[in-house]
């Protein structure tokens, strides 16, 4: 114990806990005198009446990199709205536009620029640069407003911390700082350096404008590129994730379950994105693709998916691709049966489709209803026994899930996935939820029973939460159940990560009738617009609904139809990024923005390139709302940070006291 303390507080009222005893005893060592307390108690106070700092919400990136990084690098369109804050009126629309893309895209820009003036011979050059560092002080002076100054110095390249604190906090207005500034500015350029200088505080200032960001889910599946996405997030600043049914393939195949690996293949196979798994994880397919070969032909419902800028022979690689889109698919349905026959607790018999099939007949029996089968594969499929795999099909299973737990590139990833991820998350009074709560058609928390007890609502989130980190720490248990459980998560009837009655896949494949392919939406889907049920929502989550909104990503919403619902209280934000499905819904998706004023829906262009972006200044926000504003600007003191440094402060008092 630290010199000069008393005893443990006996003021108190309560006894305290061993926790807070613990925390006690850290900040004794911490704050060893009186002095360091009250610098410390100033310090906090201050903090604690600084703006609340902003959050940035985005959702179902789907792999699309490009766009998602263009949406981290411009803030959501916040970086513009700061510039045209302080230079609007004094720059030309074009000329803030060609500033802001320097800031997104530093380095690229700096390229561009010097070679469009280095022709220039009154010096032009020289000029562009001396008014972008000027401007970008000015700029980054600004955003700082919201910070203590050890927060912008740890937001600052090191090698370039002190001359831009000089730059920062010194007034040029006064005449002897003048040519102390004069001279810093000479040494950047006498140095060499000012390109390194601009491109770091470009990055700073991307840094500042948004302090926090949250991924709804759904990064992995459908674009190109999920594992660029993850690399991005592992270096951002502050992120947290709540992992989405698309994110449960990849965690559960590396948890040792085959059939989230099976299903993650198909998608992969019928997007056109195997490279992911061969060239930036790298796990083979050969065996695979040599399978699908020599068992399968060309069959037009397995053909891949076209987007904008695919094309593809269908006697050459997509040929393939159909090949391997059939034979895992086959797996995967032959694997259902086992599963559902060994989790009883699931209660999707009836989606165990193999057994229900007709095999000379080629007919399938769906409630009381008998349905045709078209292009059907079924030749690797045994009528008597339809889940039993064959030898080769068993092998090339147990082989390639060795090779995704054995991945080190994967495991990085996905370790990073579970440890920040989480199945919801309780935030600034906000609950962030990729997909749904499961309830009956009256807005009932409707059951799930597992290993014999019933779990609803917050418990069953939570229950899932748990098995999900079980299954992915012991990949190799005997105990299959915890990754079954992730497979539900993908499928179930009751995954609050999934929200429908089934997952039509089989039907899309094999059946005309397309009110087959329906998926049933739970109710909770028409229930969320109703601000009553909201506010149920937010108090299962121990959360007050007079100020607090829940967050949903996972449902496409098309352009025109209301993202924000409830009054207010419900905002869904499914990106859409995903270029497969912009024809459906006619935009590039929305973001959210949650500043100390409030919250704000951002609405996007799809986004084009980074190249469109960098030569003609194209950005792809289209429109802002505000979603409510804030009778009394938010301080940090009203956010989850702020309840804890006023413990700190409550903490560091008593611990005054006894000075
Ligand atoms: O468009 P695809 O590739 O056929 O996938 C459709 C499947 O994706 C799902 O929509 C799930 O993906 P989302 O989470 O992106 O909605 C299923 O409900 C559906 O069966
Ligand atoms: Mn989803």
């Amino acid at each position: 114990m630290a010199k000069g303390v008393k005893k443990l507080n006996q003021f108190r009222d309560e006894e305290p806990t061993n926790e807070q005893k613990y925390l006690r005893d850290l900040m004794e060592e911490r704050f060893p005198t009186k002095e360091a307390v009250i610098t410390e108690i100033m310090n906090l106070e201050a903090i604690l009446h600084l703006p609340k700092a902003t959050e940035h919400f985005v959702s179902d990136l789907h792999g699309e990199y490009a766009a998602f990084d263009h949406i981290l690098r411009n803030g959501s369109g916040n970086i513009k709205n700061k510039i045209t804050a302080i230079f609007g009126g004094r720059l030309t629309p074009k000329r803030l536009q060609n500033f802001a893309s320097l800031i997104y895209y530093p380095e690229d820009k700096l390229e561009y620029k010097k070679h469009q003036l280095e022709q220039d011979e009154d010096g032009a050059l020289e000029q562009w640069y001396l008014d972008t560092i000027q401007r970008l002080l000015e700029l980054l002076q600004f955003v700082s407003t919201k910070y203590t100054r050890s927060k912008v110095r740890k937001a600052l390249e090191p090698n370039f911390a002190y001359i831009t604190e000089e730059l920062l906090y010194t007034d040029p207005q006064v005449f002897d700082k003048r040519s102390y500034l004069d001279q810093l500015m000479k040494n950047l350029v006498s140095m060499g350096v000012t390109d390194e200088f601009i491109i770091a505080t470009c990055y700073t200032i991307q840094q500042l404008v948004v302090d926090h960001l949250h991924v709804l889910g759904d990064i992995y599946d459908r674009g190109e590129h999920p594992e660029l996405i993850m690399d991005r997030l592992m270096s951002y600043h502050s992120v947290d994730i709540q992992w989405g049914n698309h994110d449960m393939l990849w965690i559960g195949a590396s948890a040792g379950s085959a059939l989230c690996m099976l299903n993650l293949l198909r998608i992969s196979a019928r997007y056109n994105n195997l490279a992911t798994i061969e060239d930036a994880y790298g796990i083979s397919l050969r065996h695979l693709t040599r399978f699908a070969e020599e068992n399968y032909g060309d069959n037009p419902a397995f053909r891949p998916k076209l987007v904008e800028g695919d094309s593809f022979n269908f006697d050459g690689e997509g040929l393939q691709l159909t090949q391997i889109q059939q034979a895992v698919a086959i797996m995967q349905f032959k694997l259902e049966i086992r599963t559902i026959a060994r989790e009883p607790d699931f209660n999707m018999a009836d989606r165990a489709l193999l057994t229900k099939v007709d095999y000379d007949k080629k007919t399938i029996q769906l409630a009381g209803k008998t349905y045709q089968l078209t292009n059907t594969c079924f030749d690797l499929i045994d009528p008597k026994d339809p889940g039993k795999l064959t030898a080769e099909e068993e092998e090339l299973i147990s082989g390639l899930l060795r090779s995704f737990i054995d991945s080190k590139s994967l495991q990085r990833h996905l370790k990073f996935l579970v440890n920040k991820g989480s199945m919801y998350l309780c935030y600034n009074n906000n609950l962030l939820l990729h997909g749904c709560m499961p309830v009956t058609a009256k807005g009932e928390f409707l059951p799930f029973k597992y290993h014999g007890k019933e779990y609803r609502g917050k418990q069953l989130v939570d229950l899932f939460d748990q098995q999900v980190r079980h299954a992915y720490n012991d990949p190799c248990g005997d105990d299959h159940s915890a990754a079954d459980l992730i497979w539900y998560l993908w499928q179930g009837p009751i995954s609050p990560l999934f929200g429908k009655e089934a997952m039509t896949t089989f039907e899309r494949y094999f059946i005309k009738d397309k009110a087959t392919h329906e998926e049933v939406r739970n109710p909770y889907f028409k229930l969320r617009h109703d601000e009553g049920f909201v506010d149920i929502l937010l108090k299962e989550f121990g959360l007050d609904p007079s100020d607090g909104h829940v967050v949903n990503g996972h449902t496409p919403v098309k352009r025109g139809h209301d993202a924000i619902m409830a009054n207010g209280k419900m905002l869904v934000i499914d990106g859409g990024y995903s270029k497969a499905y912009q024809p459906t819904t006619g935009f590039g998706g929305y973001t959210l923005l949650y500043n100390s004023y409030g919250l704000q829906l951002v609405e996007h262009h799809p986004f084009t390139s980074k190249e469109d972006s960098i030569v003609n200044g194209t950005d792809i926000v289209s429109a802002r709302r505000v979603v409510n504003h804030e009778v009394h600007r938010k301080s940090v003191a009203d956010t989850d940070i702020g309840a804890r440094l006023k413990e700190n402060v409550k903490m560091l008092r008593s611990l005054l006291a006894e000075y």
